[in-house]
């Protein structure tokens, strides 16, 4: 088995040693698994775990004070599972794997996906918010009301937080490049191959104090993940940007057509800023390797095989 694994594309870490341990035995234990979907869904319960990156327990606070996860994985038999806009959900991909592997649909959201997973032994009715996240949230004067008023107390913080990846904006602490810089804990994915087959799988928390409800690109197909039978992609940054160019199967599309894991991986990056002047991180597995690129201040990654 050979797994890739990413812990987010943003600004440089505070603590980037003692979440390259963590992301280092994400693919450990995927390692060890017996498929690849095995693989990649125990990879990410091990960063879904940890308080350190944007996804599960830390996962990021929408406009209400709620964090609701959202993950996604596919297969190279194109089979899909993707599940959204899960408050108290740690282990998002686990839920994913169950629309893929349990259901003849490709996505599941909200209350029902919650059901799904109780349903399906996936543990629900967790206390997602950090202390940290907790106090940041109040410390910005929360709205009450509904849409509007939501709408209009994130539209100075959205995209401004220190969790969130790469969006260009004039007053966001941009880098002098462009591209934000702050330290962030972000989203998290992992592609893994037994030699024969692949999964990629993406989990995340979304963006910080975006409007309640709000799903970005991580459990589109496409977008936050992609897999086909010459391999796949998992992504990070953005997400509404994301979205807008199908960053994974923008990757993918590179391996179908003979292109290697980092040439693939580089292309769609490119393309990406292009396109959309935005940041983002992308990691490719191939039959002939592995590749990542990103174009924000970082993206910590690990690969491990045996
Ligand atoms: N930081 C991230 O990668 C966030 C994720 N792509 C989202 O937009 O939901």
């Amino acid at each position: 088995m050979r797994v890739i694994a990413h812990g987010g594309a943003g600004g440089r870490p505070d603590e980037p040693d003692s979440r390259q341990a963590t992301l280092d035995e994400a693919t450990r234990r995927g390692v060890d698994a017996d498929t690849p979907l095995d693989a990649v869904e125990a990879a990410l319960g091990v960063l879904e775990s940890s308080p350190r990156f944007n996804a599960g327990v830390g996962g990021a606070v929408q406009s209400d004070g709620v964090v609701r996860t959202d993950a996604g994985v596919m297969t190279s038999d194109r089979e899909v599972g993707a599940a959204c806009s899960m408050p108290g959900v740690e282990h998002a991909a686990s839920v994913a794997r169950v629309v893929h592997s349990e259901t003849p649909h490709i996505f599941v959201s909200g209350e029902h996906a919650v059901d799904l997973a109780d349903e399906f032994g996936v543990e629900t009715g967790v206390d997602l918010l950090t202390d940290e996240k907790r106090e940041r949230y109040e410390d910005e004067d929360p709205p009450g009301g509904g849409p509007r008023e939501h709408l209009d107390w994130l539209a100075t913080r959205f995209g401004s937080g220190d969790d969130q990846a790469g969006e260009r904006s004039a007053d966001s602490g941009e880098g002098d490049d462009g591209k934000r810089d702050a330290p962030d804990h972000d989203t998290v994915g992992a592609v893994a191959t037994d030699g024969e087959t692949f999964a990629a799988a993406t989990s995340t928390g979304g963006r910080s104090f975006a409007l309640a409800g709000r799903v970005g690109d991580v459990p589109q197909v496409g977008s936050g993940f992609f897999c086909t039978e010459a391999g796949g992609a998992s992504a990070t940054g953005a997400g509404e940007d994301i979205a807008r160019v199908t960053l994974s199967r923008r990757a993918v599309g590179y391996l179908d057509d003979g292109v290697g894991a980092q040439a693939a991986a580089e292309r769609a990056i490119d393309e990406f800023e292009a396109i959309t002047g935005s940041g983002a991180g992308v990691i490719v597995l191939g039959t002939e390797g592995a590749g990542s690129a990103f174009n924000t201040d970082g993206m910590q990654t690990s690969i491990a095989y045996k």
